[in-house]
């Protein structure tokens, strides 16, 4: 069985359908891509299945719990976090702070039963872990808001683990990047790889193929289809939505 399904997702927008019954499969530990063109409904459907938008119709299911009538948060205690396009960090406040609460969040209760010095221990380093896990160590004093482009989304990806995902959503982690700061951002997915499930949003063409086992290609708001990187290579309708000029032959 499936990770995640979603299954027969719609969103209409007055006249337009942005998301035409999607249905889409994430198995566990898998790095599955979602790609299309512009206007393809890719931000929609994650808004869809993080529950930022209600859907007019349609199932989400996470490890056979149905997570339809739940809000964004009640998703995240399930087990899906996400990031987004622009880094949603608290840009006042300390890398550390920043940490610190998601880590809180997600302990929610589970530290009740420890003493109070050691609950701030464990929260402490839990934050310091993740500063690790994702190169933030250095600048922990400062305010997340002054961070380099590739820092604050650093950043967010580390608050969404905070989480402990068994699906993490990724929208375009390498929007805005340079070079440098996109190859880090693909070896830390890369890092991912197996320890949860990734959705994956993304125009970096070379980082899609690079990092996901299976892609699944939305067009009008419909999975046009799914396959690893040489079934969508080869697909004709791919290339022609593409015009040849996004999808490397
Ligand atoms: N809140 C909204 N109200 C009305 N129309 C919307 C809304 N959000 C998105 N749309 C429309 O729905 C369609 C899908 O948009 P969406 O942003 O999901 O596409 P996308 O694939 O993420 O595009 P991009 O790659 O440019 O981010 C577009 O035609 C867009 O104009």
């Amino acid at each position: 069985m499936s990770l995640f399904r979603a299954q027969g997702l719609v969103k209409r927008f007055g006249g337009l359908l942005a998301a035409d019954h999607v249905d889409l499969a994430v198995e566990q530990g898998e790095i599955h891509a979602l790609i299309g063109p512009n206007g393809a409904g890719k931000s929609t459907l994650v808004n869809l299945i993080s529950g930022l938008l209600p859907a007019d119709a349609g199932r989400i299911v996470l490890d056979g719990v149905d997570l339809t009538p739940l809000s964004a948060q009640q998703r995240v205690r399930h087990g899906l976090a996400r990031c987004f396009q622009i880094a949603s960090v608290f840009r006042s406040d300390s890398v550390r702070d920043n940490l610190l609460l998601a880590v809180q969040a997600q302990a929610g209760s589970s530290f009740r039963c420890l003493r109070r010095r050691e609950s701030e221990r464990a929260l402490m380093d839990a934050a310091q872990a993740l500063a690790e896990r994702l190169a933030l160590t250095e600048v922990l004093d400062r305010p997340a808001g002054v961070l380099p482009h590739g820092m604050q989304k650093r950043l967010d990806v580390a608050l969404a683990l905070a989480a402990r995902p068994r699906l993490l959503l990724l929208d375009e982690p390498m929007a805005g990047m340079g070079p440098e700061d996109s190859r880090q951002m693909i070896e830390l997915i890369e890092s991912l790889r197996g320890e949860m499930a990734i959705l994956l949003i993304e125009h970096d063409m070379d980082a899609v193929f690079q990092l996901a086992g299976r892609i699944s290609v939305l067009v009008n708001g419909r999975v046009l289809t799914s396959g690893d990187a040489a079934h969508v290579r080869g697909h004709a309708e791919v290339q022609s939505v593409y015009l040849g000029t996004e999808v490397p032959a």
